[in-house]
């Protein structure tokens, strides 16, 4: 489903953040990615969804080249994606229901349909009875697992995430980790990078990256 070949990615002369990485991820697969600040874990997931590309290999994401894709190609490839990265903050000028409901409403779902699957995204991962809420009023557990909602409301084949539990208790890193874990337990093929040792020991698969390498082929 998810394949690297040989992946290099410079940014520049001296940034060189993944180093001749090879790696796959079979469909239904739950992978952690470790390693410490700057090994490249960030990249790596954003080359998948596309955001950037490789300067040498391949990355194959449901059989398509992401080097070679057209970039009228990429929204078709990222819907089969849930991302929940850093940069993707909720819109705090509007409440959670609200938030849940824009990938579909983008994607031309009626206001009725978007609505139900957005209560039904948010009852996953525990927040119904928050709909209304702004997501200020919510923890960085809650809102966190409201990313994760918007991430899964149009029903994608693999999430992506990173750092999802960075700066959380363990109690809502905790949660947060159930609510992927519960996708992942039905069919939805997950890569999350993470610092969070606890976390890491629990996994099953663990792609360990250090200065842009694979320590440990997993
Ligand atoms: N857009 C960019 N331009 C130049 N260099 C970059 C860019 N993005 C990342 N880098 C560099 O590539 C290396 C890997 O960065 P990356 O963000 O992938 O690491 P990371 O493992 O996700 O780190 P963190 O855990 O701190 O997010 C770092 O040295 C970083 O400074």
């Amino acid at each position: 489903m998810i394949e690297f070949r040989n992946v290099s990615k410079q940014y520049s002369p001296d940034a060189m953040a993944l180093r001749d990485v090879s790696f796959t991820v079979e469909k239904g697969e739950l992978v952690f990615l470790a390693g410490p600040s700057g090994a490249g874990k960030s990249t790596l997931l954003k080359m998948i969804a596309a955001m950037e590309r490789p300067s040498a290999g391949q990355v194959i994401v449901n059989g398509q080249d992401i080097a070679k894709i057209k970039s009228s190609a990429v929204p078709f490839l990222r819907r089969n994606l849930g991302l929940i990265f850093q940069q993707q903050r909720l819109l705090t000028d509007r409440n959670i229901l609200a938030n849940v409901m824009m990938p579909l409403l983008v994607t031309g779902a009626s206001r009725h349909q978007a609505e139900q699957r957005a209560r039904a995204a948010l009852d996953k991962v525990g927040l119904l009875d928050r709909a209304d809420s702004q997501p200020l009023a919510l923890s960085g557990g809650e809102q966190q697992r409201v990313s994760i909602a918007r991430a899964i409301v149009n029903r994608p084949q693999v999430i992506l995430a990173d750092e999802p539990t960075a700066n959380l208790d363990r109690a809502s890193a905790n949660k947060v980790l159930d609510a992927l874990k519960a996708f992942h337990s039905v069919g939805v093929t997950c890569l999350i990078s993470s610092h969070d040792e606890q976390m890491l020991d629990a996994a099953a698969r663990v792609i360990h990256l250090k200065h842009g390498q694979l320590e440990v082929a997993a």
